[in-house]
Parts: structure tokens; C-alpha cells; sequence
């Protein structure tokens, strides 16, 4: 099963981001998408996952023309993680986790003691089960942002678009994100993240898209795409790499 966006050409009503971007994420598989500040990032994903129309090509899912699948087959098969937002309604943490699980029932009715179940066990995956009771508007960055990813996994989606799920982290949290990652591709989902760490697609992710000024500057293999030469290409920056000797692992560093 795959997402697949063929021949896109992106952008908002007066403003054409990018254009002739093919991507695709199958199921078990990370794909991270990384460039610049606004080099397009985010306005692919929401293409991708249908909240903005394409100007040109098509997304396709399941080898189906996705504004064809129903809303309600959509949140079930993918998930979103929206950057870090504040929130405007004082919902409780459960309660926004809960939402998650409306794809699995109807909007109007009441949470079932599986959706609560599932919906305490994605807090408690994340570290952040005491929180469930405190309103989502009364939690800091991090914490939403770790609430925001237990909601998308409650909707136990197949695929998950992630928007800098790392941004508002600390290393410990951004490390268990990154695992969690992982984990969820070996449990056969396909997940795609955006990030501005190379070192974060490079823990992560199978592939890499590197994406400047609404065009594919390279895309494959993360040993074969992240090298030094197309990550100055892609900043427009000098980047230098640090070798572990022992374990022959590469980190990149900026400047
Ligand atoms: N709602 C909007 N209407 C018009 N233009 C927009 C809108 N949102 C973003 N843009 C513009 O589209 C371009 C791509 O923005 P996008 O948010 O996709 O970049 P990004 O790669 O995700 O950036 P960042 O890394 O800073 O989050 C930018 O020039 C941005 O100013």
C-alpha cells in the first residue's frame, strides 16, 4: 500500500510553491523531507494528505485517487501531526487524544472503554499519562507536541505524516520520538517526517527527499543522499561531519 503524489506542482491560491515533485511512501518504510526554511515542507505534506488541492498531478492512495476515499477512510488509514499549534479550547489531554479515535467511530458518539484504553495507553507510551486530565491550552510545547503524536497514534492510522515532530523536544524526548519512528515503520507503518536535523533522518529514516525552493534536489538512500556536498547544496551553508571511530557512525554538524 503506498501514498503517492505524482507530477505535483504545489502552492496556495497566489503563490506556486513548488512544482514536478514526485514522492512516494509505502507501508515499513521512513521517508524524511528535509530543506530549508520555507522551501515547501510543509505545504507538500498538506497535499499530500489532501488539505490543500494540487495545482497540477495528483495523490494517489492505495492506487486510488485520493480526494475519491471517503473523509472517514482517510483519518483510518492516515495520521497527522500538525506542528506544535497552542490550541484554543481548554480540552482536557484525554480528550484531545480521544479525538483521535472519532476515526474509528462516529463523531457524535460517546468514547468507548476501548477508545479510552488505547487513548491512556498512547499517553502512557510517551511518558506523559499524568497529564491526561490537564487542559491541552495549560501544557508546554513539548508536552503538546508529544499529545499531538499519542492523538495520531490512537487513530491507528497506516500511514503517519509527521511535521517537525522533534521541534519542540528535549534530547531525551527527541530521541524517544525517534525510536518511536522507527518502531512504527518495523510495525509496518509507513511514516513520513519532516525535520531540520540531517542527524534526525539519518537515526530515522530509510529514505531521504530533499526539498529547496519547491524542488527535489536529490532523493534515495540515507547513506546515499545525506552527504556533506548535498546538504550545502540544499542550506546554501557549510556543514562539517563528526566520525565516531569506534562505531564508524557520521553526525553533521552546521557552520
Ligand atoms: N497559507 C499560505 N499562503 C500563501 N503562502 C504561504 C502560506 N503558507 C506558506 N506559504 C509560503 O509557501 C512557501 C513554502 O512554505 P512552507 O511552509 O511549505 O515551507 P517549509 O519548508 O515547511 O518551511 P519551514 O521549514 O520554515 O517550516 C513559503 O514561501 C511560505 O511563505
Amino acid at each position: 500500500m503506498t501514498i503517492e503524489g505524482r507530477d505535483l506542482s504545489i502552492g496556495y491560491p497566489d503563490r506556486l510553491v513548488g512544482s514536478g515533485l514526485n514522492v512516494r511512501l509505502a507501508e515499513g518504510e521512513v521517508l524524511a523531507l528535509l530543506g530549508p526554511n520555507g522551501g515547501g515542507k510543509t505545504t507538500l505534506l498538506k497535499t499530500l494528505l489532501g488539505l490543500l488541492v494540487p495545482r497540477r498531478g495528483e495523490v494517489r492512495v492505495m492506487d486510488k485517487p485520493l480526494h475519491e476515499l471517503p473523509i472517514a477512510e482517510r483519518a483510518r488509514m492516515i495520521g497527522y501531526v500538525p506542528q506544535v499549534h497552542h490550541g484554543t479550547f481548554a480540552f482536557t489531554v484525554e480528550s484531545v487524544v480521544l479525538m483521535g479515535r472519532t476515526a474509528h467511530g462516529s463523531l457524535f458518539a460517546a468514547p468507548s472503554a476501548d477508545d479510552r484504553e488505547i487513548s491512556m495507553a498512547m499517553l502512557d507510551r510517551f511518558g506523559i499519562a499524568s497529564l491526561a486530565q490537564r487542559a491541552y491550552t495549560e501544557i508546554s510545547g513539548g508536552e503538546r507536541q508529544l499529545v499531538l503524536l499519542a492523538r495520531a497514534l490512537a487513530q491507528e492510522p497506516r500511514f503517519i505524516v509527521l511535521d517537525e515532530p522533534t521541534a519542540s523536544l528535549d534530547f531525551g524526548n527527541q530521541g524517544k520520538v525517534m525510536n518511536e519512528i522507527r518502531g512504527l515503520a518495523e510495525a509496518g507503518l509507513g511514516v513520513l517526517f519532516t525535520t531540520h536535523d540531517p542527524n534526525h533522518a539519518m537515526r530515522a529514516a530509510t529514505r531521504v527527499y530533499l526539498l529547496r525552493d519547491g524542488t527535489r534536489l536529490a532523493e534515495g538512500k540515507v547513506t546515499d543522499v545525506l552527504t556533506v556536498e548535498n546538504l550545502e547544496a540544499l542550506y546554501r551553508a557549510n556543514v562539517q561531519t563528526l566520525r565516531d571511530e569506534r562505531s564508524g557512525g557520521v553526525a553533521f554538524l552546521p557552520g
